[in-house]
C-alpha cells in the first residue's frame, strides 16, 4: 500500500533577507541557494530611502523575478507612516508573500489581510509573521489561531530576537538560554494551526561555528529553517535543516516496509526492533517528498 504525498510541500530552510536599499546583494540573489528571499523594507532601510528601496524592488520583480525560491517582502507596520505604500507595492508585485514585522496580537494580521483583500491582492500573496515583541510572544496562540479565522492567508510565523532582547532586556547569552521558553511557545502556537515556523537570525555572520550551533538547536526545537542576513550562512542552514542521509534511509525503510503485502492491514510494524506506526509513515511520507522538492530544484537551476 502507498500513500499519497502530503500537499503542498515547502522547504523553508533558509530564507535570505536582503535590504531592499541595496542593488549589489539584490543582483546577487539569484546565484544563491536559498529556499526563500525576504526583501526586507524595514528595519534594513534608513526611513529617507524607502521610497528608493521600493523603486529597487519594482525593478528586480519587473527585470529579474525569482525562480524556484520563494519572495517574501517584508513591509514596515501599517501603522507606520510607509505601511500603505509598501502594501500598494506588495499588491502589484504580488510576491510570494508580505512579511508584517512586530505582530503584537491577532488583529493586526486581520487588518493586513482586510487591506490585502480589499486591494484585490490575489490569494497566492500569503502573510507571515514577525514574532519579536513580547505582546505578541505572549499572544502567539491568538495569532496562530487567526489562520482559521480572519487572517486565512496566515503561512508562516518568523522569530525576531533582535527586537526581543531589546524590549525584554534578555541579553545574548550562549544557548538562548533564557529566551528558549518563549520560542518553544511561539513553535508550539505554529504546529498547533498548522503553520510553519522560522528561527531568528544569527548576527555574527563571520562565526559559523558558533551559526552551526544555533542552526541545530533550532532544528531540535523544531523550527523549519532559519532566517539569514549573509549569503555564507545559506549552506549550514541547508544542510542543518535539511533531511541528513540517515533520515532519509530511515524514512525509505519505513515506506517500503509499509508498502510490503502483509503490512496492508497493520497499523504497527517492527522494523529492527522498533515499533513503527503510521504516524511515522507519514512523517517519512512527508520527509521524502520535502527530499524531492529539494532534488527537483537543483536539477531546474
Ligand atoms: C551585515 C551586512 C551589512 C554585511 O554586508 P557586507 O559588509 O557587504 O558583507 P560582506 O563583505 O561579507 O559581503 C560579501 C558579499 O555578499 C553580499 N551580501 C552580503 N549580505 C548579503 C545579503 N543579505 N544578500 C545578498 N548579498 C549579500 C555583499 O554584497 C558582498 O557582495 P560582493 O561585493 O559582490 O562580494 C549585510 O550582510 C546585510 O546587509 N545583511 C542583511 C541585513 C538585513 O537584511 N537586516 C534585516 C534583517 S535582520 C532582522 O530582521 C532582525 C529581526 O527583525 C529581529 O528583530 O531579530
Ligand atoms: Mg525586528
Amino acid at each position: 500500500m502507498s500513500i499519497a504525498m502530503p500537499s503542498p510541500i515547502r522547504v523553508r530552510r533558509s530564507a535570505l533577507s536582503v535590504p531592499a536599499i541595496n542593488r549589489r546583494a539584490l543582483e546577487k540573489v539569484h546565484s544563491l541557494d536559498c529556499d526563500a528571499v525576504i526583501f526586507d523594507l524595514e528595519d534594513s532601510v534608513a526611513p529617507e530611502k524607502k521610497g528608493q528601496a521600493r523603486d529597487n524592488l519594482r525593478q528586480f520583480f519587473r527585470e529579474t523575478p525569482l525562480r524556484d525560491c520563494e519572495a517574501i517582502i517584508r513591509i514596515n507596520a501599517l501603522s507606520s507612516e510607509f505601511g500603505l505604500e509598501d502594501l500598494d507595492l506588495v499588491v502589484s508585485l504580488k510576491p510570494d508573500a508580505l512579511l508584517l514585522p512586530k505582530v503584537s496580537r491577532a488583529r493586526d494580521l486581520q487588518d493586513a489581510q482586510a487591506a490585502l483583500d480589499q486591494k484585490g491582492a490575489p490569494p497566492s500573496v500569503r502573510l507571515w509573521a514577525m514574532m519579536e515583541t513580547a505582546e505578541g510572544v505572549m499572544n502567539a496562540t491568538s495569532i496562530a489561531a487567526s489562520r482559521h479565522q480572519a487572517a486565512d492567508r496566515l503561512d508562516c510565523l518568523v522569530l525576531g530576537l533582535n527586537d526581543l532582547r531589546k524590549e525584554t532586556r534578555v541579553p545574548p547569552r550562549p544557548g538562548r538560554v533564557y529566551l528558549v521558553p518563549w520560542m518553544m511557545q511561539v513553535v508550539l502556537a505554529a504546529r498547533a494551526y498548522g503553520l510553519d515556523v522560522i528561527d531568528s537570525v544569527f548576527n555574527d555572520f563571520r562565526d559559523t561555528d558558533t551559526f552551526m550551533l544555533e542552526c541545530q538547536q533550532g532544528r531540535e526545537m523544531g523550527f523549519d529553517g532559519k532566517m539569514l542576513i549573509h549569503p555564507a550562512q545559506i549552506e549550514p542552514a541547508n544542510q542543518t535543516f535539511g533531511p541528513s542521509d540517515q533520515e532519509i534511509a530511515d524514512a525509505e525503510a519505513i515506506v517500503s516496509a509499509f508498502n510490503e503485502p502483509q503490512a496492508a492491514e497493520l497499523n504497527v510494524i517492527n522494523i529492527e526492533g522498533r515499533m513503527v506506526e503510521r504516524l511515522h509513515l507519514e512523517q517519512a511520507t512527508r520527509l521524502l517528498a520535502q527530499v524531492h522538492f529539494i532534488q527537483q530544484r537543483k536539477t531546474n537551476p
